[in-house]
């Protein structure tokens, strides 16, 4: 699992450091970590040390020092070393070090924006350690049109010192000019704001280095599991299962406009492992269910009366499809673990509990927050992810999935999960149902399993909903392998991923 703080909790972790005077220390393990990642980097893409150019975009803060202190490491190992001071003022020790190494100087100012941003833009590797953790709003004066610039001429390789410069560690928001980075070397632990989108989208492949402060950190902000938690949390069938015990899922889904969500949904539950799927649904959604997915019991009944350990709600429902709406009415009704998707989502009560996961994509987040009052257009929601998880999550009492290119899992006690395996090629018509069926499969498994036994009572459905967007994730990489992938492909893959975990 990986754990994911705020800035505010590893600045405070890091105060008995300062305070018994080891700070320097730890900045010399952070700028260590940080040369032998630009080292590893280089060599991977075939270069030599010796002759490479780095330019160190410095700050003012220890973000700077860091980068001085790197940069200065780097010098010694043969890089031709630039630190461009973008503050006017710069880290004592780190320059003074840096420019004992050998390092060159040019000092940032209004009048050579361009000049500087040409050199820093030829340099085949740029360390951006203008803010950290320290940075309060968007960059200030002209090292912000610094960045700007640099970001247009696409630079070598950027690595981004503890956060890309202008990104929230917190939040994940960014206050633009920021220069997208291809690695994030990290300190301590990882930041939250590096794990939620957009704030993703500019941190490139984050690496984490240890400094020494890690036993202090408190409760993460954010979780990611790993390959391992779901190994460790996966459904296990025993010698003397059977098809009731392993689970049954109800899947109310599809509707005269959009029979194939059903189809879809039902192929997902099937290959994350359901016992039984029970679907209900009109009479031609269902015989097409029952072509496509034979090993469905497909009727026509009242979800009141479905005997199932859990309900996939809502994939291709219509606010036209009348019997739907109410099966799912009853159904949220019955006290289950819930999934609810697309057209279930407007037809819940206003009060959820976390056995409740609705599954919204931005738009049905947008639409949803409208329908507690809460004044929300798509385009600021896609800006602050994990804000928005959080306040649905908050509003409703439910477990809120908010999916996209990271989805995040926000459970109402305040928990939140951050999967990011999936591909864009993922972004098609029909992969939400496929997730939808393989999280209710999950659910029905799971939510009286002594394996869930290992997480904290209160996380456990978002721990099952993370555990959905893994492997949904993993099943659509594996699919794509890099190239288009349809909704059905993704539920195909989904054995070979639980057989490999
Ligand atoms: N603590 C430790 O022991 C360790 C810390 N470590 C490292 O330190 C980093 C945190 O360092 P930090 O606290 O010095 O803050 P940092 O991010 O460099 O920025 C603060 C400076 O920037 C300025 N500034 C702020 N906002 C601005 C803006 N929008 N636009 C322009 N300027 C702005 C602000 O100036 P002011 O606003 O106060 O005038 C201040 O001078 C952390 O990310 C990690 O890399 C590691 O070495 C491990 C040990
Ligand atoms: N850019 C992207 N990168 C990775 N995964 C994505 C991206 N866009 C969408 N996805 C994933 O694809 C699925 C799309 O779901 P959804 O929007 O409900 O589509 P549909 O309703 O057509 O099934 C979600 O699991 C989402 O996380
Ligand atoms: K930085």
């Amino acid at each position: 699992m990986i754990s994911a703080y705020t800035g505010t909790q590893i600045r405070e972790a890091e105060k008995p450091f300062l305070a018994d005077g080891v700070g320097a220390v730890l900045m010399q393990r952070a700028a260590y970590g940080l040369a032998n990642t630009v080292v590893h980097e280089l060599r991977g893409r075939g270069r030599r040390l010796y002759g490479s150019s780095v330019a160190v975009l410095a700050g003012k803060g220890n973000n700077g020092g860091d980068g001085l202190f790197a940069a200065a490491l780097l010098a010694r190992r043969g890089l031709r070393a630039t630190a461009l001071l973008t503050a006017g003022a710069a880290h004592e020790a780190g320059l003074a070090e840096f420019r004992r190494a050998g390092g060159h100087v040019l000092a940032l100012t209004a009048d050579n924006i361009a000049e500087l941003a040409a050199a820093a833009a030829g340099a085949d590797v740029v360390i951006d350690a203008v803010l950290g953790t320290g940075a309060q709003g968007g960059l200030r004066g002209p090292a912000g049109a610094l960045l700007e610039r640099l970001a247009q001429t696409h630079p070598g390789l950027v690595v981004a010192c503890d956060i890309p410069s202008g990104l929230d560690a917190d939040t994940g928001e960014v206050n633009e000019p920021v220069l997208p980075a291809d690695v994030t070397v990290t300190f301590g632990a990882a930041k939250a704001g590096l794990l939620a989108d957009p704030g993703a989208d500019f941190a490139g492949s984050v690496h984490v280095v240890p400094i020494g402060m890690e036993a202090a950190l408190p409760e993460p902000a954010l979780r990611r599991l790993e390959a391992q938690d779901l190994h460790r949390l996966r459904p296990q069938p025993v010698r003397r299962s059977h098809k009731y015990t392993r689970g049954v899922l109800g899947v109310v889904a599809g509707s005269e406009r959009y029979p194939g969500a059903a189809v879809l949904a039902c192929r997902g539950a099937l290959a994350a492992g359901a016992g039984m799927v029970r679907y209900l649904g009109p009479p031609d959604v269902a015989d097409l269910v029952r072509e496509s997915c034979p090993e469905v019991v497909c009727g026509q009944g009242s979800s009141a009366e479905a005997h199932v350990q859990a309900w996939v709600l809502g994939p291709g429902v219509d606010e036209s499809a009348g019997d739907q709406l109410q099966r799912i009415r009853d159904a949220a009704a019955t006290g289950l673990p819930v999934v609810a998707d697309a057209g279930a989502l407007p037809a819940l009560p206003r009060i959820l509990a976390p056995h409740q996961i609705l599954t919204p994509h931005i738009g049905e987040l947008a639409a949803l927050l409208a329908g507690y009052g809460v004044e929300s257009d798509r385009a600021r929601l896609e800006g602050a992810t994990l804000a928005a998880a959080r306040r649905g999550a908050a509003l409703t009492g439910a477990t809120v999935l908010l999916k996209g290119a990271t989805t995040l899992v926000a459970a109402p006690g305040g928990t939140v999960f951050s999967q990011s395996e999936a591909t864009p090629w993922m972004a098609t018509a029909g992969s939400g149902d496929v997730l939808a069926g393989v999280l209710g499969a999950l659910l029905a498994q799971l939510s009286g399993s002594a394996t869930m036994d290992h997480v904290p009572r209160g996380d456990r459905w978002a721990a099952i909903a993370a555990m959905a967007a893994s492997l949904h994730g993993r099943a659509g990489a594996m699919a794509s392998a890099g190239g288009p992938v349809t909704a059905t492909a993704v539920a195909r893959a989904i054995p070979e991923v639980i057989r490999h975990m």
